[in-house]
């Protein structure tokens, strides 16, 4: 969640630790420590066994090795539509959505392991058993380990905003990235976003509205006075200059999608005083 450079020296005999290391593209997260504590880590070593798949690795420790397949009947034990969310934080969305919809399965894609521990927490809390938990790089997991036309919705809420223009590159929602949503989603699935950041949710419209394979569920809905867009540059909000004739003529913007919980990260940004903008794209058939 930092974008403070955290650059490790590979350790011998282990996968390197360093994300970026031998990866074609700079990933979109930081590394950050995969020590387990207290509460987590117990719950961990409760579950993980049932509830973790472990991918055979590439190099990195969060990368997934070329030829893993999951099968989700064997990894879910049934057969059920699946929804996918990459980047769960804590897990907090995905627990509660799991705990309300039980004839679905639910896979959490994140590289932070404590976040995944916590999910574990909520899951044994729940009583549910429709979550099954990977820590792996969302890319990879999207190339490699999940067949095509197999989820019915991908969720990526408040994905690393990467602010400055050197790292933008680093940002996980651009057109190769949504290639790969495009290749895992059914025709007729629902790709679901939302960010706390104006100019990343910009992008992310722009990128969704360009790409032949999506097609945006709420065209023009926002767009104006009711726009967060507007709000944010006319106020001059997250450091940007006020621009009091601005308007966001596009609009575009999805309505909160109301199983998308309040989430302790959320709450910060609200708390800090930023707008939150969602999206909802169709994958065509
Ligand atoms: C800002 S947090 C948001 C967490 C959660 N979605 C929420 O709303 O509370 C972004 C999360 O995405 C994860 N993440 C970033 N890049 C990722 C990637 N390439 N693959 C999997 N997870 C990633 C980070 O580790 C972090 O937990």
């Amino acid at each position: 969640m930092s974008e403070s450079s955290e650059q490790q020296r590979p350790e011998h005999g282990t996968a390197p630790r360093n994300p970026d290391l031998f990866r074609a593209e700079p990933v979109s997260f930081v590394r950050r420590g995969n020590r387990l504590q207290g509460r987590r880590a117990s719950a961990w070593e409760r579950n993980a066994e049932q509830y973790v798949i472990e991918p055979p690795r590439k190099i990195a420790d969060t990368s997934v090795a070329d030829d893993f397949q999951l099968d989700p009947a064997q990894a879910f034990g049934r057969t059920a539509p699946l929804i996918v969310e990459i980047g769960t934080g804590l897990g907090e969305c995905i627990a509660n959505a799991a705990k309300d919809d039980p004839e679905r399965n639910y896979l959490a894609v994140e590289v932070y392991r404590p976040g995944l521990a916590q999910l574990m927490l909520k899951v044994e809390s729940f009583g549910i058993s429709n979550v099954r938990a990977v820590q792996a790089n969302a890319p990879e997991v999207l190339d490699v380990m999940l067949d095509e036309n197999s989820a019915d919705e991908i969720w990526i809420f408040f994905s690393d905003p990467w602010h400055k223009p050197r790292h933008h590159k680093r940002r996980l929602i651009k057109a190769s990235f949504l290639d790969k949503v495009s290749r895992v989603l059914k025709p007729g699935g629902t790709l679901r976003l939302a960010t706390d950041w104006s100019n990343y949710a910009e992008q992310m419209r722009e990128v969704l509205n360009a790409h032949p394979d999506f097609e945006n569920q709420h065209p023009g809905n926002l767009a104006g006075e009711g726009s967060n867009l507007t709000k944010v540059r006319r106020d001059g909000m997250e450091g940007f200059d006020p621009e009091p004739e601005f308007v966001d003529g596009q609009g575009g913007w999805a309505p909160r999608f109301e199983r998308r919980i309040l989430t302790s990260f959320e709450g910060k940004a609200l708390k800090a005083g930023r707008l939150v903008f969602d999206l909802a794209y169709t994958r065509l058939g």
